[in-house]
């Protein structure tokens, strides 16, 4: 089959919505031309979607997978509830669930993988859930404990810890929502997210400073995408009215109800974790929001972990998916035997 990335709205997958735990989520669905393997489910990140994984999708059908990939609650197709609590990593990790289930029953098994935030996610949904979960992959998002501490980013930061966090401080504020809204304004943005420069290199987006306003007009292409992914960004993002911006920006408004929520748990249940499953971790060589570095004592959480790298920036999916495929496979592989 032809194993080229997906385009918008390609007619190789289809294109469905399910109602999980009162929300809409839209997803793409790629199912395997012969006898189904088994269930792979694809987790984005930010600013991303389903889309996110073209360059995978078509890969893993061809492999004999019957493909999930989710628009995540505040994306494209899928509900942006007011409520920051169905932004929180445990609201989100039953939606997955909860969609996972009506693929495979209560008693089947999906495999799932994660980019970014999806990625963050796909380690939650194991160790929550580690009886859905047959095995589980991370690109670029190395494991982040159970976080029981209720420190404040601004405090981490301001104390000089995770400076490649800084650009979450905006993120989670009221600019970028209030000045990002209308098509023009989300192309500008795509444009700095996915890496355009300005005549004389500028950029329009640092994880020390995060979008850079000043520099949008000056944005030019290449950039990571070509001019109909672009536009399908820009599309899909105009799904959900103005401010376009607040369903993907309340993931950066969830640090508070996260760590009252592990907290919570961690009190009831302990704060050990350990990955029985099998476990892969894809860093991406040149992210410098999740750089390979901040993986240091990972291993300790898992049983049977496999670690590699890609040469590839924060968007590892698309500029090195030929690469991320062949990992990913050669460690299905593995596992599957
Ligand atoms: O913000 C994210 N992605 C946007 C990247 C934008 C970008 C575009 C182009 C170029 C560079 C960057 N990702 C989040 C994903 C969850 C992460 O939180 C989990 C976590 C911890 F809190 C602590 C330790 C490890 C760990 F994974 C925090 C970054």
């Amino acid at each position: 089959m032809d194993t080229s990335k997906l385009k918008p709205n390609d007619p190789r997958v289809k294109y469905e919505t399910k109602q999980v735990r009162g929300k809409t989520y839209s997803y793409i669905l790629g199912e395997p031309q012969g006898p189904k393997v088994d269930t792979i489910f694809l987790i984005h990140g930010w600013p991303d979607m389903a889309f996110g994984w073209r360059c995978q999708i078509p890969y893993l059908m061809s492999l004999g997978f019957q493909v999930v990939a989710p628009n995540m609650v505040g994306y494209a197709g899928t509900d942006a509830p007011e409520d920051i609590k169905e932004y929180s990593f445990q609201s989100v990790c039953a939606d997955v669930v909860a969609l996972a289930r009506e693929f495979v029953g209560e008693k089947g098994q999906i495999i799932l993988g994660g980019h970014d935030w999806g990625g963050a996610i796909v380690w939650r949904v194991a160790y929550y859930y580690p009886e859905l979960i047959k095995a589980v992959f991370s690109v670029c998002t190395p494991l982040n404990p159970i976080n029981t501490k209720k420190v404040r980013l601004e405090n981490i930061i301001a104390a000089g810890g995770l400076p490649n966090f800084k650009y979450q401080l905006q993120l989670g504020g009221p600019d970028v929502q209030a000045r990002i809204q209308g098509k023009d304004m989300l192309r500008k943005f795509f444009l700095a997210l996915f890496g355009a420069r300005g005549p004389n290199g500028e950029t329009g987006f640092t994880t020390s400073e995060g979008v850079l306003f000043d520099n949008l007009d000056k944005l030019r292409p290449p950039l990571l995408l070509d001019e109909q992914e672009l536009e399908h960004y820009v599309e899909q993002y105009s799904l959900h009215g103005p401010p376009e911006m607040r369903g993907p920006l309340n993931w950066y408004r969830t640090r508070e109800i996260n760590s009252e929520q592990e907290a919570e748990h961690a009190k009831k249940n302990g704060s050990a974790m350990k990955y029985e499953m099998p476990a892969l971790f894809i860093s991406a060589s040149r992210d410098s929001a999740l750089p390979p570095a901040m993986a240091k004592g990972m291993d300790a959480f898992y049983t049977d972990l496999t670690k590699t790298e890609v040469n590839a920036s924060h968007w590892a999916l698309a500029e090195a998916g030929h690469e991320v495929n062949r990992q990913i496979g050669q460690w299905l592989n593995k596992v599957l035997g």
